[in-house]
C-alpha cells in the first residue's frame, strides 16, 4: 500500500473538512489540514472536527504552520516550510512525541531540517501545481534521485514524502526513486469519486 499523505484543500464543491472526511473513507490514514489564509480559531475549529474523526479511522493528524494549535489541541503533529517556525524551536515547544515535518526542495534544505530534528520530509513540487502559491522550482523525476541519492551518500534515513500536482499515473515512476510516499491534494479532489481516488491511489503500487 502507498504511504500518502492527504492535503486538505477548499474547492467549489467541498469544504476543508470535507475534504479530509473523503481521503479518510478512501482509507487513507495520514491527513494535514492545511488552511491557508484562513483565521486560526476557523482552523482550530475544524480541527477539533477533525479530530476525533482522524482517531476512528486510526490516521494521523498533522496541521500545517501552526505549532501552538497542535499542541493546543493535541494532535499529531505538524508540517513546517522556510516560512514557518523553525523546526527546532517548533521541538521545543512540542517535544519528542509530536510528529514534525519539513518542506525541502535541494539537498541543503534536507540537511538543515535533520540537523535540527525533523521526523519526515515533504520533498517538492515534484510539477506545477495551483495549489500552492509561491512554488519553490520544480523537481521532477531527476530532482528526487539526485537528492535521494545524495541523502543516501550521507548516511541521511529520514522519511521522505514527494509533493506537488502528483497524479495517480505518477506514483510508481517517482517511488521508483526512492521516495517513501505521496502527498497529494488536488488529484483527489478533482476526480469524480474522490473516495474512490484515494482507494486507487493506495492500491496502486
Ligand atoms: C508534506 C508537505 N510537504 C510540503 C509542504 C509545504 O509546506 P510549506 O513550504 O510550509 O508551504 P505551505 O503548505 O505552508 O503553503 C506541506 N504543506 N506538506
Ligand atoms: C502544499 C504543497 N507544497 C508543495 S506543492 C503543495 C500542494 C500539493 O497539492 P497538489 O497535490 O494539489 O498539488
Ligand atoms: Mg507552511
Amino acid at each position: 500500500m502507498v504511504s500518502l499523505q492527504f492535503i486538505t484543500h477548499q474547492t467549489d464543491v467541498y469544504s476543508y473538512f470535507e475534504s479530509a472526511c473523503m481521503a479518510l473513507e478512501g482509507g487513507c490514514k495520514w491527513i494535514q489540514l492545511r488552511m491557508k489564509d484562513t483565521p486560526l480559531q476557523e482552523v482550530e475549529a475544524v480541527a477539533l472536527q477533525l479530530k476525533p474523526l482522524c482517531k476512528e479511522h486510526n490516521a494521523i493528524l498533522l496541521l500545517d504552520d501552526h505549532v501552538e494549535l497542535a499542541k493546543k489541541l493535541e494532535v499529531d503533529g505538524v508540517h513546517l516550510g522556510k516560512k514557518d517556525m523553525p523546526i527546532d524551536q517548533a521541538r521545543q515547544i512540542l517535544g519528542e512525541a509530536f510528529i514534525i515535518g519539513g518542506t525541502a526542495n535541494t539537498f541543503e534544505d534536507v540537511l538543515q531540517h535533520y540537523h535540527a530534528g525533523a521526523d519526515y520530509l515533504g520533498i517538492g513540487p515534484f510539477r506545477f501545481t495551483t495549489t500552492k502559491k509561491n512554488l519553490s522550482p520544480v523537481l521532477g523525476l531527476e530532482g528526487y534521485s539526485s537528492i535521494i541519492s545524495q541523502m543516501r551518500e550521507a548516511n541521511i534515513e529520514l522519511p521522505v514524502v514527494a509533493i506537488g500536482g502528483i497524479t495517480y499515473e505518477d506514483i510508481p515512476d517517482i517511488l521508483r526513486t526512492g521516495v517513501n510516499g505521496i502527498a497529494l491534494s488536488g488529484s483527489i479532489l478533482r476526480a469524480e469519486n474522490p473516495v474512490a481516488e484515494t482507494k486507487r491511489i493506495l492500491d496502486c503500487y
